[in-house]
């Protein structure tokens, strides 16, 4: 259960902004996620979706703006931390450990018992099918299995707000459902997941809300199938032909929420 205020969003951005010299990498961003909301976060490569979620796991400084996960500012990185969790594009683990030290460390930062952080990382050690690997050391783990781990130390703490840059990317189709299961229980239970993917059955399947980002801007906001019905008017339905209407190379556009009919 979140430890916010119900009605506190469990993201929320303001004037987001980050610059790298003469590049905005995340121009003016304005987000509000509802706590146990599923978001997809999407957008062409370069359109700041990494640096986002950099932002906001206080990996990187906002060149202006402010941003709040689980109603503590990023800026409190203290505060914020054990509030969430990230799966980044490369986790970071530390090869001459097994997987079940690294997550035992993982589990030391966030000050979780050992006893406790013991049981949870069998458990989830069973279910991510890396039992017959767990007590050997990383550096000879495949890409896949670097993956799995990455994505069981972003939970094992149990934060309220998850942020996962393409969590199946290496993940055989077993391996991808149980990220995807893990996922859906985990919003069943009011966590929020902020998911950046390009692949877009992944989006449909599990998002409640989609974000296009496009050249640092947020393009379009909506239910997956508000974003198709917006499609359906250039003659399409798939997720895919709205990510490339709304992403095309296009002058700046205002933000375009799309509305439910009413
Ligand atoms: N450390 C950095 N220094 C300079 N420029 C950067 C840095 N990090 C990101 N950028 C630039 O910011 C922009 C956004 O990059 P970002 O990695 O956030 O995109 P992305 O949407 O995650 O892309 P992808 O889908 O390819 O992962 C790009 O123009 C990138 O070159």
């Amino acid at each position: 259960m979140p430890s916010h205020d119900a009605a506190t969003p469990a993201i929320e951005t303001r004037d987001l902004t980050k610059r790298y010299g003469d590049v905005v990498a995340v121009d003016g961003l304005d987000l509000a996620i509802d706590s146990g909301v599923v978001y997809g976060f999407l957008g062409p490569n370069g359109s700041g979706k990494t640096t986002t979620m950099r932002m906001l796991t206080t990996l990187t400084r906002p060149t202006a703006g402010e941003a709040f996960v689980a109603g503590t500012s990023i800026t409190d990185r203290e505060g914020v931390i054990d509030h969430l969790g990230y799966l980044p594009e490369s986790p970071p683990v530390f090869d001459e450990l097994s997987a079940r030290e690294n997550l035992h460390y993982v589990a030391a930062l966030h000050d979780i018992p050992r006893d406790v952080a013991s049981e949870r990382i069998a458990s989830y050690l069973e279910r991510f099918d890396l039992v017959d690997a767990a007590d050997r050391r990383v550096e000879g783990y495949s890409k896949g299995m670097r993956q799995k781990l990455g994505m069981v130390q972003a939970v094992i703490h149990e934060p309220e707000v998850i942020f996962l840059d393409e969590p199946t990317s290496g993940l055989d189709p077993r391996a991808a459902r149980t990220v995807k299961d893990l996922v859906a229980e985990l919003a069943d239970h009011d966590v929020t997941i902020f998911l950046s993917t390009h692949i877009l059955s992944v989006v449909e399947e599990l998002a409640d809300k989609v974000g296009v980002l496009h050249e640092g801007d947020l393009v379009a906001e909506g239910t997956p199938a508000e974003l198709k019905r917006r499609a359906e008017r250039d003659e399409s339905t798939s997720l895919e032909s709205a990510f490339l209407n709304l992403t095309e190379d296009r002058d700046d556009e205002p933000v375009d929420a799309v509305e439910e009919p009413a």
